[in-house]
């Protein structure tokens, strides 16, 4: 089983180096390059059809590039796919799975591919972890939706890749398998594991990662640490409604109406009891006080409406 602390730590988990992938004349993946240090956490985001899943499935060897190179480790996907696919686990977005086997059979099937004769212990643990003890003997077809994804997840791991690779792992999953699946997940990623995870639930990839990839129309427009991309392209913003007195005039141009009441944006919270200390003096009676903390959420909107090739300055910039 591979160790991920027994590997060279300066070599990228996952380097994809100007990938481009063509559907006929179409490029869907379009010139990208990025490297994933062993051990992070990273997202990689972008609306439907952006090329997330495009881009993840020519990292497993099941779609060719059409330029390009993709590495696992230092070792060519396309040169060495068998050793590059032992170094991965890959959760799919879709659900695939033999209906004839139960839970434990097809992990044990898992491990066998990957010639673990003997992995029942690490399979007890894994299905401990992802809540799935007491459906161990239970076929496929007899699960839930839920479930079966969380077999899934166990799939992926029962060779303990260093390279762990999540594609969507949350869609149609309820909030206790998303706790449970994230705090293994993170417990995994402090040993040493590498983590990408594609996702539509931005406040996931704030809570988790601790670098993010956009993805727009094949391009990457944006690539940087999550603090850095919330601290430049999302604001926190004040919103106050008057209920006496009226705006000082240096505060006048500042303050925007905002669904009924006013708001202005705010770098931190001396800003906001400078604001206040401003209305105070001036007489005026503030209610309905909300600080509304910037998020991911605000940055991809921002950075996915931009013009694609300003951002793509942007994505220069941040490297
Ligand atoms: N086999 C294929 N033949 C032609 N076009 C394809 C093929 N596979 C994917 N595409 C196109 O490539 C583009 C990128 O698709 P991809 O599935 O990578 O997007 P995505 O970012 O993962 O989207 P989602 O968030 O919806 O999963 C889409 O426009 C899709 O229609």
């Amino acid at each position: 089983m591979s160790d991920p602390s027994t590997i060279v730590s300066s070599v990228p988990a996952v380097r994809f180096d100007a990938i481009v992938k063509r559907y006929g004349a179409r490029a869907v993946v379009d010139g990208v390059s990025l490297d994933i240090a062993q051990g992070e956490f990273f997202a990689l985001l972008g609306a439907n059809g952006a090329g997330k899943t495009t881009l993840i499935s020519m990292l497993a060897g099941l779609t060719r590039a059409s330029a390009g190179r993709v590495q696992v480790l230092g070792r060519d996907v396309a040169l060495d796919p068998i050793a590059t696919r032992r170094l991965l686990g890959v959760v799919p977005q879709e659900l695939v799975f033999d209906p004839f086997f139960t839970v434990r059979e097809t992990l044990r099937l898992q491990s066998g591919y990957f010639g673990l004769d003997r992995n029942d212990d690490w399979i007890d643990a894994l299905l401990h972890k992802l809540g799935l003890t007491s459906q161990a003997e239970q076929n496929m077809r007899q699960l839930s939706g839920g479930m079966k994804r969380r077999v899934m997840v166990a799939q992926a791991l029962v060779h303990k890749p260093p390279v762990i690779v999540l594609d969507e792992p949350t869609a149609g999953v309820d909030v206790e398998l998303r706790q449970s699946l994230w705090q293994f997940i993170t417990e995994l990623n402090r040993q040493g594991h590498t983590v990408l995870l594609t996702t539509h639930y931005l406040e996931e990839a704030e809570a988790l990662c601790s670098r993010i990839g956009m993805l727009k129309l094949g391009q990457l427009v944006a690539l940087d640490s999550t603090t850095a991309l919330l601290s430049r392209f999302a604001s926190t913003q004040m919103l106050f409604r008057l209920q006496a007195g009226r705006l000082p005039p240096e505060l006048a141009s500042r303050c925007k109406p905002d669904a009924g009441r006013l708001g202005c944006t705010v770098r931190d919270a001396a800003e906001v009891e400078q604001i206040l200390g401003a209305l105070r003096t001036e007489g005026c009676v503030v209610d309905e006080l909300e600080v509304r903390r910037a998020d991911l959420e605000d940055a991809f909107m921002q950075i996915m409406g931009r013009d694609a090739r300003q951002a793509q300055g942007a994505t220069k910039e941040a490297r």
